[in-house]
């Protein structure tokens, strides 16, 4: 196992029943890199992330993450990595300050490492006014932000977004990103599936999902001279015309 990795996957696939929803996918990820997860609706992104974040068992194939075994070493993972759903994953009815306090508990910070750690993340996203303010009651985009740093609240060595941004305007999407460089300039590894094309060129390295597979895995600049394309989004639709999946 090479430790420079943050993410190692060799023929890693999960079926449900006959079914592949990930078949045999292979790809490497270094520390401190920014790797951006691309493939159609049902292609199989989440059931990868769930299988790397140690939450589904593989059917076959390795992988390993942040070191541990996707197999034998789950728990390990868990505490190494940090997760932000597709699905908004704060407690709406909790305040600002609240959901930071319940997260920092359950990734087991002490409470005075919560308190400053809450007010270092507050104050970064300008969002002190609205500390005592339920969670339900804020923009989207605010909502979004503060989860990806309650995600980040345990300093994790790799962090997976799953369509971190979904739904938001262009403005808080690039606010989103400064983000992610942010964290990846810190050392940590950013995994992160977007259904939005622009974003896949902030990305180091893109992977791009097709029915189960890996049909392209390079740089933005990499794939685009490869398929003769003007952008991301073009090489996206070349390779999404073949599939079968469409939902
Ligand atoms: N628990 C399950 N049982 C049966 N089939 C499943 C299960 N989970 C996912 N699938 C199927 O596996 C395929 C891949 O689903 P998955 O959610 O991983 O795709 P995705 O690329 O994340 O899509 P989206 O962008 O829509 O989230 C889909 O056809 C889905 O219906």
């Amino acid at each position: 196992m090479n430790e420079e990795l943050a993410i190692q996957a060799n023929d890693l696939t999960r079926k449900f029943g006959d079914f592949a929803a990930v078949d045999q996918i292979s790809f490497e990820v270094s520390q401190g890199e920014i790797f951006g997860f691309l493939g159609a609706n049902g292609a199989g992104k989440t059931t990868a992330i769930r299988m790397l974040i140690g939450l589904l068992a593989p059917t076959s194939g390795k992988a390993s993450v942040a070191g541990f075994d996707v197999y034998t070493q789950a728990e390990a993972i868990k505490r190494k990595i940090g997760y932000m759903s597709q699905k908004f994953s704060l407690y709406t009815d909790l305040t600002v300050w609240e959901n930071i306090r319940l997260y920092g508990g359950i990734y087991g910070l002490s409470e005075d490492n919560i308190k400053a750690k809450a007010e270092e993340l507050l104050s970064s996203l300008q969002l002190e006014s609205v500390r005592d303010k339920r969670i339900g009651s804020l923009p989207l985009g605010w909502k979004q932000k503060l989860a990806f740093s309650v995600a980040m609240l345990h300093e994790p060595d790799i962090v997976f977004l799953d369509e971190p941004t979904g739904g938001v305007d262009p403005i808080t999407r690039r606010q989103f990103w400064e983000q992610i460089y942010q964290a990846a300039e810190e050392g940590t590894t950013v995994f992160v599936t977007t259904h939005y094309m622009d974003e896949a060129e902030y990305c180091d390295r893109v992977s791009i999902m097709v029915d189960g597979k890996i049909e392209a895995l390079d740089t933005p600049a990499g794939l685009r001279q490869a398929y003769q394309a003007d952008d991301i989004e073009d090489v996206f639709i070349e390779l999404a015309r073949g599939a079968d999946r469409a939902e």
